[in-house]
């Protein structure tokens, strides 16, 4: 039981899993902890489980909530992240419940995007820097080409009936609640797009300004309402994310087997993102126009931030 769990861990935790709609929990790890920290930016959206997988110890996160009681555009993204980060994870696996927009990517595959479009309108908190800090980290590739070779080489993992990893995929990040229209999906389409969902942003962002690693795997649930079966519903969604719940766990259980090898260890500790937010941010604001309740809120982040 959750309550009985200690609601401290003071050994290093590196590794996080994010799981989206149909996957609020992995079952079959052994649960160390449970944590709720509250961060400048509110508390995460569930309480962090502390798992061990192999004797090694991985945070899990709910993006929606215990109960999923939390739409797409009300995710507390930033103290989900922040969270993370402040207890020493460098390292995501965001998993996600997508439509598929084209013919080859069945309910039930999986994909590892390399791209985003940004579909979603300016409504959710989508940046640590603001309020007297400006900073521009680049974000060319959204997702992290190291982590996304191990997930690539962990496909054989997942073992369903005929379902496919496929290595690539342009991702369509919707607003949302609302699925799309014909019209849109149609149009996502001509774009090359390969999959549609409401979470991978800002998610994707905030963990870069936080110097993360992060890649997002999308498990496929349904051909959204441009194909001639039927349109989208949540029913649809949650009958696949069933199914992909399993495969979901074996992927996890391989790609932390394999970052937890030596070779993989400046990979999982971020090492190739360090220093980038701070040169993205202390260039742009001059000292005399920061504010220091957003210098405070950026040393949850990077403790170190503001001593040289
Ligand atoms: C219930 S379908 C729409 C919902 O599913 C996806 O959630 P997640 O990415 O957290 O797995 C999609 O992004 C929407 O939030
Ligand atoms: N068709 C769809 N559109 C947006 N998000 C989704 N998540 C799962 N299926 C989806």
């Amino acid at each position: 039981m959750a309550s009985e769990l200690p609601t401290t861990f003071d050994k290093p935790v590196h590794i996080a899993v994010i799981g989206g709609t149909g996957l609020r929990s992995l079952p079959g790890y052994t649960p160390l902890a449970v944590l709720n920290p509250e961060t400048p930016w509110g508390f995460p959206s569930s309480p962090i489980h502390i798992l061990s997988h192999n004797g090694v110890p991985i945070a899990f996160l709910a993006r929606h909530g215990v109960h999923h009681q939390f739409a797409p555009h009300e995710v507390p993204v930033r103290a989900n992240i922040a969270a993370l980060r402040h207890m020493g994870v460098r390292c995501v696996i965001a998993f996600s419940a997508v439509g598929s927009l084209q013919e080859d990517i069945r309910p039930m595959d999986f994909v590892v995007p390399d791209q985003i479009i940004d579909r979603t309108k300016g409504i959710r908190p989508f940046t640590f820097f603001e309020g007297g800090l400006v900073g521009h980290v680049g974000f060319a590739d959204p997702f992290d080409h190291k982590i996304a070779s191990v997930v690539k080489e962990c496909a054989s993992a997942m073992g369903g009936e005929g379902s496919k990893l496929h290595e690539k995929g342009l991702m369509i990040c919707m607003e949302g609640p609302q699925f799309s229209t014909r019209a849109e999906s149609n149009l996502y389409r001509t774009w090359g797009g390969s999959v549609i969902n409401m979470s991978a942003l800002p998610e994707a962002k905030l963990a870069r300004e936080a110097e993360m690693v992060y890649q997002m795997i999308c498990m496929a649930t349904d051909y959204d309402c441009w194909h001639s079966t039927e349109d989208v519903d949540v029913a649809m969604v949650l009958e696949y994310m069933t199914k992909n719940g399993e495969n979901a766990k074996h992927l996890v259980g391989a790609v932390v087997d394999k970052l937890a090898r030596e070779e993989h260890s400046d990979m999982v500790l971020g090492k190739h993102w360090e220093g980038e937010t701070a040169k993205a941010v202390k260039f742009m604001t001059k000292p005399e126009g920061r504010s220091p309740d957003a210098m405070k809120k950026v040393e949850y982040l990077f403790p170190d931030f503001w001593k040289d």
